[in-house]
């Protein structure tokens, strides 16, 4: 490990940190592997060949349980990242899956971040496709329509904190151990501007918790229609522009730039 990051830090990753790559709209993709085999044969609902992310699907609530699953760290890893991707396009299509959790199956380790080894010694070519798969991670989380919640058990450093802040809510084993933050920036490795709006996001987190108050609202009306209406009716406003903070960088504007 401090061989590795001691080689990053002489300067010999390459400066492609924070590149926004263009998105190479080859989505036909999205049921197949990266070795190209057929994805997820039902196991609880769903599964990925090499396992590498564990699927666990709670037909009663409709809420996957995602448990990454590469040992030792759950780098993310050009693999690791597709199949997670795959299997998130999966669980958006299906009309039963109401929401998901993120955690890991590693012991005291959510994820290591990017995968230091898909960031050095390679072709330009591979650069592009892994940044432009950590960039579609970031869109398929952070723009899903399901309810989604980073349940971190274990350390989440760098990208591992970049999968932590694209849900909805995190919640972190109470551990002095774990340890999460972008430790990134030491190694010279600047992240890109979109990561700014994930930690604007937590750190304004007025709409988000407007809209779960909104969720309840709505619950009540159901169940007491009569006395709700006109608390519903006021907030319906508010309710709109809390989902346009809440998924702001899908909405047209910055949606436009990584077509
Ligand atoms: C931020 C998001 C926004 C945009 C993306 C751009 C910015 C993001 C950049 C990154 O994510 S860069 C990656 C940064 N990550 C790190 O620097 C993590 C470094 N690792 C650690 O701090 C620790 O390994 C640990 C995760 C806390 C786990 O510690 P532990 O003591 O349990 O394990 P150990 O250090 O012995 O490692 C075991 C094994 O795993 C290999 N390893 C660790 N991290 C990575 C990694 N990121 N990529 C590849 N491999 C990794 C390590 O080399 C060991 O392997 P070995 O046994 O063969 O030596």
């Amino acid at each position: 490990m401090a061989a590795v990051l001691r080689k990053l830090i002489q300067g010999r990753l390459p400066a492609l940190a924070g590149v926004l790559c263009r998105r190479s709209g080859n989505e036909g993709h999205l049921f197949l592997n990266s070795s190209g085999s057929t994805l997820m044969q039902p196991r609880c609902g769903y599964s990925s060949p090499t396992e590498s992310v564990i699927v666990e699907m709670d037909k009663a609530t409709g809420v996957a349980l995602l448990k990454l699953n590469i040992p030792p760290v759950n780098s993310l890893s050009l693999p690791l990242l597709t199949e997670l991707a795959i299997v998130l396009d999966k669980l958006e299509m299906d009309k039963h899956c109401r929401g998901l959790i993120l955690t890991s199956a590693v012991p005291n380790i959510f994820s290591a971040g990017l995968n230091l080894f898909d960031m050095m010694d390679k072709p330009n070519e591979h650069y592009s496709e892994f940044w432009r798969a950590v960039q579609e991670i970031w869109i398929k989380l952070y723009g899903s329509s399901l309810a989604n919640i980073a349940a971190i058990n274990g350390s989440s450093p760098a990208g591992g904190c970049l999968l932590a802040l694209c849900s909805d809510y995190r919640i972190m084993a109470n551990n002095p151990h774990f340890t999460i933050g972008l430790n990134e920036t030491r190694l010279g490795i600047v992240a890109p501007f979109w990561y700014d709006i994930l930690q604007w996001r937590v750190h304004h987190p007025p709409p988000c918790l407007h809209l779960f108050v909104m969720a309840l609202v709505f619950r009540l009306h159901v169940h007491h229609p009569s006395a709700m209406t006109k608390v519903t009716r006021a907030y319906s406003t508010e309710l709109k522009i809390s989902v346009s903070y809440v998924k702001q960088p899908i909405n047209w504007r910055s949606h436009e730039i990584y077509k």
